[in-house]
């Protein structure tokens, strides 16, 4: 049998499930899960090796009408990544009514080349009735080449989502190397770490404000000191992350500390700090610094 490899864009609406998907595809955690919509900000690939097949995954941030700059680079992301895509899985979560973002969303897919998949998520939520009603109002609106229900995250239905994903992927050679997962390194997993933890504890407008810096990283005796930077928008954002007598960065100091220990596989001691940089989200040289412009030429 001959090898086979490509591309599988993974993209949708914000909070529909995509890096949950990606995380269950790959039976590792690659990418920060949270509640709270816009969490994923940069491209990230996750690499299935096996004899057969290499498959490369590539989830995305949720697609949205830009407010900001990292809005806007962020969306340039998917877009490119629709591009490159042999398969491209739209998930969708099925709890949500169709809606105008969907519209739009559609129209940029129906300028790709991709195979697509209408990707149903979340159907552990739904009754069979409902799932039926939102499978005919999508199908109703593209030819997709498949309609696979999943639950991203009772890892439901994965295994024939792949499947047929490998049936459709074309014959060639791989792109990476067999031992490599992903393209993310140990430090930018650490920072999202941190900032998924902030995302856990923080509501409304602070999800969307914050971004991580590794301001240090010594290890001795075995263990890892981490130094990292916490950025906020605004003086009363620092105030709430910190929290009373410092309770708040606390939780998310320990909460972090605990996964990166497992993550990494070594004692962690990690330090917090909180900064403000207003407006950094409209500003193209902290886009820059921060790693937000990944595909602006
Ligand atoms: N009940 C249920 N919840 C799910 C399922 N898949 C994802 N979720 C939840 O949906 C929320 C969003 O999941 P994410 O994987 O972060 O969604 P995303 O599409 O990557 O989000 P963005 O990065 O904002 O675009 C989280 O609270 C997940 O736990 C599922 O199959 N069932």
């Amino acid at each position: 049998m001959s090898f086979k490899s490509g591309f599988v864009a993974i993209i949708g609406r914000p909070n529909s499930g995509k890096s949950t998907l990606l995380n269950a595809l790959m039976q590792t955690k690659l990418a920060i899960v949270s509640d709270k919509p816009q969490t994923t900000r940069n491209n990230i690939l996750g690499i299935l090796n096996t004899d057969t097949y290499q498959a490369v995954f590539v989830d995305t941030p949720g697609v949205h009408k830009p407010k900001t700059a990292l809005g806007r680079s962020m969306n340039k992301g998917v877009y490119s990544s629709m591009q490159d895509a042999d398969v491209m899985y739209l998930v969708v979560d099925v709890t949500k009514p169709y809606g105008t973002g969907d519209e739009f969303l559609l129209e940029r897919i129906k300028n790709t080349h991709a195979k697509v998949y209408l990707v149903l998520n979340k159907v552990d939520l739904v009754s069979r009735e409902q799932l039926i009603e939102t499978h005919v109002t999508w199908a109703s609106k593209f030819d997709f080449k498949e309609v696979i229900p999943i639950s991203a995250k009772n890892s439901d239905n994965i295994d024939e989502l792949l499947n047929v994903t490998i049936a459709d992927l074309p014959e060639g050679v791989q792109f990476y190397p067999t031992d490599m997962v992903s393209d993310r390194s140990d430090d930018f997993r650490i920072k999202e770490i941190i900032r998924e933890k902030v995302l856990f504890y923080t509501r409304e407008e602070i999800p969307h404000g914050v971004a991580v810096v590794i301001e240090n990283k010594e290890e001795e005796d075995g263990v890892l000191y981490l130094q990292a930077l916490i950025i906020v928008e605004r003086k009363s954002q620092k105030g709430i992350l910190i929290g009373k007598q410092g309770s708040m960065i606390k939780n998310i100091r320990l909460a972090a500390q605990r996964e990166l220990k497992q993550l990494l596989g070594k004692k962690v001691t990690l330090e917090l700090y909180v900064r403000i940089e207003e407006n950094w989200r409209n500003k193209e040289s902290k886009l820059n610094e921060l790693g937000y412009k990944e595909y602006d030429e």
